[in-house]
């Protein structure tokens, strides 16, 4: 079965002879509001933001790339590297074109229902793209030639100038009903198999999630729903990717799954969660319990070691940092965060595909945590926990891990959350700590 869904390019047909070739033209704007650009479901948009100030939008579709099955990611790269090779970028390094997209969780993945739209790998070069970062603000336009692309690049300016500098803040959409696909009674079923594969020695960790679906009372607004987040979640990652009026998925991750430029590799693990106290004191308290708890250090460290051997054969060096408190405004996490320099040149895909996914979102051994979450699972997990990022031409780029996420759809908003279970694992405060991490997102729908 030919699993490939092919490259589709909105501008043109690709010739018979290779990918069809790009220019791009770039030129720096005064600040412009970056909501105002993705404000559209009508046409291809993506956001990318992360906790260290960039921030990228971009509409349009200049190629696009999809792919299914287990070479999804080579066919990615494959394909991306012929479009890149063919693409003449006119401007600074900081403005150029990249491709943009995702993964599902799992390979086979089938892009039907809720997920209609969001392939088993999906990636787009925007034909626009705005990017903001110490280095100023740039547009960057592509077009099948020079005067085509300098042409996008002065409507687009044009554009941009009669854009308000500041959009005014979105209200909240109201939340007019939920509804859980997994009920406590279910969840804690879910928890004992687990436990019991955990108890047999067959399973040592799995992460076991739960969708809640959300109707609202009025139409989201959802870069204005990420704005939000902003404030509330500063040193989160934060996504938004939508296809031509279908749905939009978007979060504020606090995970890096890996970022890669020259042959600088930084990862993360982060694992292991607790609430938030009312005073340092008790905030502090939460957090030693946490980081005393064997239970707690057993589910972080089986991740580590994970990323330890999943990128020891890609690396010169690799160094596990010291544990730390991740403190978000609803929750504590551990996290540990590991540095490496590359032994040969790579692709930031091949990091992507060698360590997607870490046991923070899948679990030890990998077969026998994908079967029980199939098993125990009763929703798609489709994008969720999943890559989203970008890469360039060289290779290089980022990507998050798509947890404190949600699908937007008409008027209902699916939200994914969950947890890692262990030996000695509890149904019950698994249950509250997943319901944690649906709050960022959920606090702001109502
Ligand atoms: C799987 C999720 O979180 C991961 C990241 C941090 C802490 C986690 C935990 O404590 O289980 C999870 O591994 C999620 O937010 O849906």
């Amino acid at each position: 079965m030919d699993h490939s869904s092919g490259d589709r390019r909105l501008a043109g047909v690709e010739p018979a002879d290779g990918p069809p070739s790009f220019v791009s033209h770039s030129r720096e704007l005064e600040d412009v509001s970056f909501g105002a650009i993705v404000d559209t479901d009508a046409e291809s948009r993506i956001l990318w933001s992360t906790p260290d100030g960039v921030e990228i939008v971009g509409r349009g579709v200049g190629a696009r790339f999809s792919a299914r099955g287990p070479n999804r990611f080579d066919q990615i790269r494959t394909r991306t590297r012929r479009t890149f090779d063919a693409l003449e970028h006119t401007g600074p390094a900081v403005a150029r074109p990249r491709a943009f997209g995702g993964f599902a969780f799992h390979e086979e993945h089938v892009p039907e229902t809720l997920w209609n739209g969001f392939d088993a790998a999906s990636f787009v070069i925007p034909e626009t793209l705005v990017v903001r970062s110490d280095d100023g603000t740039w547009l960057t336009t592509l077009g099948e030639d020079s005067a085509r692309a300098q042409e996008r690049l002065e409507s687009w300016s044009q554009r941009l100038a009669e854009l308000p500098s500041m959009k005014p803040t979105a209200a909240s959409p109201g939340i007019a009903s939920t509804e859980r696909p997994t009920s406590r009674a279910d969840w804690a079923t879910q928890v004992e198999t687990a436990l019991e594969r955990i108890d047999r020695g067959s399973l040592r960790k799995v992460v076991l999630a739960q969708s809640l679906s959300v109707d609202l009372e009025h139409s989201i607004d959802v870069p204005g729903t990420l704005e939000r987040l902003r404030r509330e979640y500063p040193n989160c990652y934060r996504f938004l990717g939508g296809y031509e009026g279908g749905g939009t998925f978007f979060g504020a991750p606090p995970e890096r799954l890996v970022s890669k430029r020259g042959n600088q590799v930084e990862t993360e693990a982060l694992a292991g969660s607790v609430q938030r106290g009312d005073s340092p004191e008790a905030d502090r308290a939460f957090a030693d319990r946490m980081a005393e708890s064997e239970k707690v250090q057993h589910e972080h460290e089986l991740v580590v070691d994970a990323i330890r051997s999943q990128l020891t054969p890609l690396t010169r060096t690799l160094a596990v940092e010291e544990q730390t408190i991740r403190r978000l405004a609803n929750i504590q996490h551990l996290q540990t965060p590991i540095t490496g320099v590359l032994e040969d040149d790579r692709h930031v895909l091949d990091l992507v595909e060698a360590l997607h996914p870490t046991p923070a979102v899948g679990g030890v051994p990998p077969g026998s945590a994908f079967e029980t979450i199939r098993d125990a699972e009763t929703f798609d997990r489709g994008w969720y926990a999943a890559p989203i990022g970008w890469f360039d031409g060289a290779g290089d780029g980022e990507f998050a891990v798509g947890i404190r996420s949600g699908l937007a759809r008409e008027d209902t908003v699916t939200l994914f959350a969950g947890n890692g279970i262990v030996a000695d694992s509890d149904p019950t405060d698994e249950w509250e700590e997943v319901q944690l991490k649906f709050r960022p997102i959920l606090d702001e729908l109502r």
